[in-house]
C-alpha cells in the first residue's frame, strides 16, 4: 500500500471517544499539515493540548460544542451526512491554546493543524460565510467551498477547503502541483485530502506524481480514506455511479494557492 494513503486507524481514546486519523510530522513526510479526524458519541469530550500549531475544526457531520477556555460555541454544525452538500460550521484557534470539544450529537470532527507564530483571534466561521464556487466543465466539474481560503486573513499558515465531485467527473484536475517556493509563480503548499463517497462502498483513483516521476503513486481510495501530498500533482477520478467529498487541509511557508497546471493537459482548459 503507497506510503500516502492512510486507512482509519480507529484508536479508541476513551468512552465515546475515537481517534479515526492522526497525520503528524513524526508519523509522516509532512512538515506542515496536521490532520485528525474524531469522532465522538454524544456527550463525549475531546481535548485539543494546542502548542506551535493553530487549528481548524470542521464540524464534518452532527453537532458539536467548541471552546477554547474563552469562547464557546454551541451546538454547530449543519448537516447528518456531508453529501447533504451544504457547508458547514468551523472553528478557528490559534497557537497556545486548549480547545474541548463536546458532542451534542453523535459527530464527526476533522482537525487541520498547522504552524502558527502570530496570535490571532478565536473564530467561529460560519456555514453561510464559506464562499461557494461551481469550478469546470464537461467531465471536470466540482462544488468547492472554501472554508479558509488565502483571501480570509483569520489564519497564520491554515488553508481549509472541501470539494465535492460528482459521478464520473474529475478534480483537483487538470493535474496541478503547488510543490515549489518560487513566487509569484508558485507557492509552496503540503496537502492532505480526507475522502468520503457515496454509497460508501465506492472507491475513486488518485494520483500523485512529480514532474520527473520520482514519486508516482497511484492509489485506489476507499471511504474515510486519507491521501497525503507532500508534493507533486494529485488528480481524482471518480468512477460512474459515486459521488465524491475531500476535504483539504494545505500549508507551508506563504499562506497562498498558486498552483501550477501539468502543462500536458492544461489543453483542457481551453475546451469551449
Ligand atoms: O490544491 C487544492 C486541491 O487540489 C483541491 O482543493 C482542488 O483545488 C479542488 C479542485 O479545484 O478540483
Amino acid at each position: 500500500m503507497s506510503h500516502l494513503l492512510r486507512k482509519p486507524e480507529n484508536n479508541k481514546l476513551a468512552d465515546g471517544v475515537t481517534l479515526v486519523h492522526e497525520v503528524t510530522e513524526e508519523n509522516s513526510d509532512l512538515h506542515y499539515v496536521g490532520f485528525k479526524v474524531v469522532d465522538l458519541e454524544p456527550n463525549a469530550s475531546y481535548d485539543e493540548k494546542l502548542t506551535n500549531l493553530e487549528l481548524c475544526a470542521v464540524a464534518l457531520t452532527g453537532k458539536i460544542t467548541v471552546t477554547d477556555g474563552d469562547q464557546n460555541f454551541t451546538e454547530i454544525g449543519t448537516r447528518d451526512s456531508v453529501f447533504e452538500r451544504k457547508p458547514t460550521d468551523s472553528v478557528y484557534v490559534s497557537h497556545n491554546k486548549t480547545v474541548t470539544i463536546t458532542a451534542n450529537t453523535k459527530a464527526r470532527v476533522a482537525l487541520c493543524f498547522a504552524p502558527s507564530d502570530k496570535e490571532l483571534p478565536t473564530k467561529l466561521i460560519k456555514a453561510e460565510d464559506n464562499g461557494v464556487e461551481h469550478r469546470g466543465k464537461y467531465n471536470n466539474k466540482r462544488q468547492v467551498h472554501n472554508i479558509l481560503p488565502d483571501s480570509d486573513p483569520s489564519a497564520n499558515s491554515l488553508l481549509v477547503v472541501e470539494v465535492f465531485t460528482e459521478t464520473a467527473n474529475w478534480s483537483s484536475y487538470p493535474p496541478h502541483k503547488h510543490d515549489q517556493n518560487n513566487l509569484p509563480e508558485e507557492s509552496f503548499l503540503e496537502e492532505s485530502y480526507y475522502h468520503e463517497m457515496d454509497p460508501p462502498q465506492g472507491f475513486v483513483f488518485q494520483r500523485v506524481y512529480t514532474e520527473d516521476r520520482s514519486l508516482d503513486e497511484t492509489m485506489t481510495v476507499e471511504n474515510g480514506n486519507v491521501v497525503l501530498v507532500p508534493k507533486g500533482y494529485h488528480p481524482v477520478g471518480v468512477p460512474d455511479g459515486y459521488s465524491e467529498y475531500y476535504l483539504n487541509v494545505m500549508a507551508g511557508p506563504e499562506r497562498i494557492w498558486k498552483f501550477h497546471n501539468d502543462k500536458d493537459h492544461e489543453w483542457i482548459l481551453d475546451r469551449e
